[in-house]
């Protein structure tokens, strides 16, 4: 979808910001451009749109050479949000999000729905905030309304130039994982920079790391983690890289415990005789769907009344999270809800399927850090945040 063929840029000044650029991002794939500041990563983004122009070589954007048509046309086609948004401060939200729709000449009706639409999409309730104006808006919000504006006329390739660089880190781990949504829905063709390794390990299919000018790997985020081509790279990425795995690692089945599960309505005397006879001293709570309740302590059911249920004595458990979350996940959740173990359900049914332990948490990341980086596939980690 984006093609760089031995592109170069030299400026007037005698810099030369990038040279001999070869690489390829596919429909639908979010590459990040990560490297540190002056390598070149803002100068080869906006060779895609013709803020700048290459001194050598050709970029092709769905097989047209970005400099043959026109530019401004060719801007339309292709989404652009920054880190300062842009956004316009007398037009409302709602003005601000039509903005290309505008452009295009669409009636304001539809563009009107259009905005409504998209600002719903980026979580923000547009009876709300469509006819409030940029500064009446948190940076969460504006950066929010920003991405909405650059969806508005559907285009099939995205500029993204650290557009989350300016909020705090909070807010930034939520709108991360918002995007991440966002796109698995939308599937635009998306060239994202950063200058932040996690950033770009978190939400990149593959990543280019930028040395001066050039890239010295491009590669999905567990290779670079996992194996970087170069000493340059591996300095980049940092000696902490087993700790960024964490977060492109997934749950899988084989790293879950199965502890003692009881039902609700269990007589608590059975429940407390199956806890002493495992030498247990907590199990489980499912309710009669197999879905996750919470969990019973031995000594709260050894102290039940004959005739009582399980039900009487569980404690909800607010510590879980569906197979195929990241370990990252796993791991906030412990430390979240000071849990020696977090519960892991099916994301559909909601059927309970077993426990993660710290040991086990342990255990998963030696394995992904062992493994070779096709044995985690990027696909099955999913960033929803923690439930609670
Ligand atoms: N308009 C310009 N004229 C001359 N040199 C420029 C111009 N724009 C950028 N450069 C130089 O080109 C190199 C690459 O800059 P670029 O902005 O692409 O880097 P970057 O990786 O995006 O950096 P940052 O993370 O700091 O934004 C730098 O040495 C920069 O000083």
């Amino acid at each position: 979808m984006i093609r760089f063929e031995h592109v170069t840029k030299r400026y007037p000044g005698g810099t030369t910001a990038v040279r001999d650029l070869t690489f390829e991002v596919a429909a639908g794939e979010l590459v990040t451009l990560v490297g540190p500041s002056g390598c070149g990563k803002t100068t080869t983004m906006k060779m895609v749109n013709r803020l700048i122009e290459p001194s050598e070589g050709r970029i092709l954007v769905d097989g047209e050479d970005v400099m043959a048509g026109d530019p401004v046309e060719l801007r339309r086609r292709i989404g652009y949000v920054i880190q300062s948004t842009g956004l316009f401060p007398h037009r409302t939200v709602l003005e601000n999000t039509a903005t290309v729709p505008h452009l295009l000449g669409w009636p304001r009706a539809r563009r009107r729905e259009r905005a409504r639409e998209l600002l719903d999409l980026v979580g923000l309730d547009p009876c709300v905030y469509g006819d409030r104006y940029p500064d009446q808006l948190s940076g969460g919000q504006r950066q929010r309304v920003g991405v909405a504006r650059a969806l508005a006329a559907d285009p099939p390739v995205l500029l993204m130039d650290e557009p989350f660089g300016a909020v705090d880190p909070v807010v930034r781990e939520r709108l991360q994982s918002e995007f991440l949504k966002l796109q698995a829905a939308v599937r635009k063709t998306v060239l994202f920079v950063t200058h932040d390794i996690e950033e770009a390990v978190l939400l990149g299919d593959r990543i280019a790391v930028f040395g001066d000018g050039v890239i010295e790997q491009f590669a999905p985020p567990t290779e670079v983690l996992g194996a970087p081509a170069s000493a340059y790279v591996a300095d980049f990425v940092g000696a902490d890289r087993g700790l960024k795995r964490l977060s492109v690692t997934a749950i899988e089945e084989d790293d879950l415990e199965r502890p003692l599960v009881v039902h609700l309505d269990d007589p608590a005397a059975d429940a407390a005789a199956r806890l002493r006879a495992q030498g247990a001293r907590w199990a489980v709570v499912l309710d009669d769907a197999d879905v996750l309740h919470g969990w019973v302590a031995a000594d709260s059911l050894a102290a039940a009344p004959d005739g009582g249920e399980v039900r009487a004595h569980a404690r909800r458990m607010e510590a879980w999270l569906p197979v195929g979350a990241s370990l990252k996940q796993a791991f906030a959740a412990m430390l979240q809800y000071d849990a020696g173990w977090i519960a892991v359900v099916d994301e559909t049914s909601g059927h309970f399927r077993g426990i993660l332990t710290p040991a086990r948490l342990h255990e998963a990341l030696r394995r992904s850090i062992e493994s070779d980086a096709q044995a985690v596939r990027r696909a099955d980690v999913r960033l929803d945040s923690v439930p609670g």
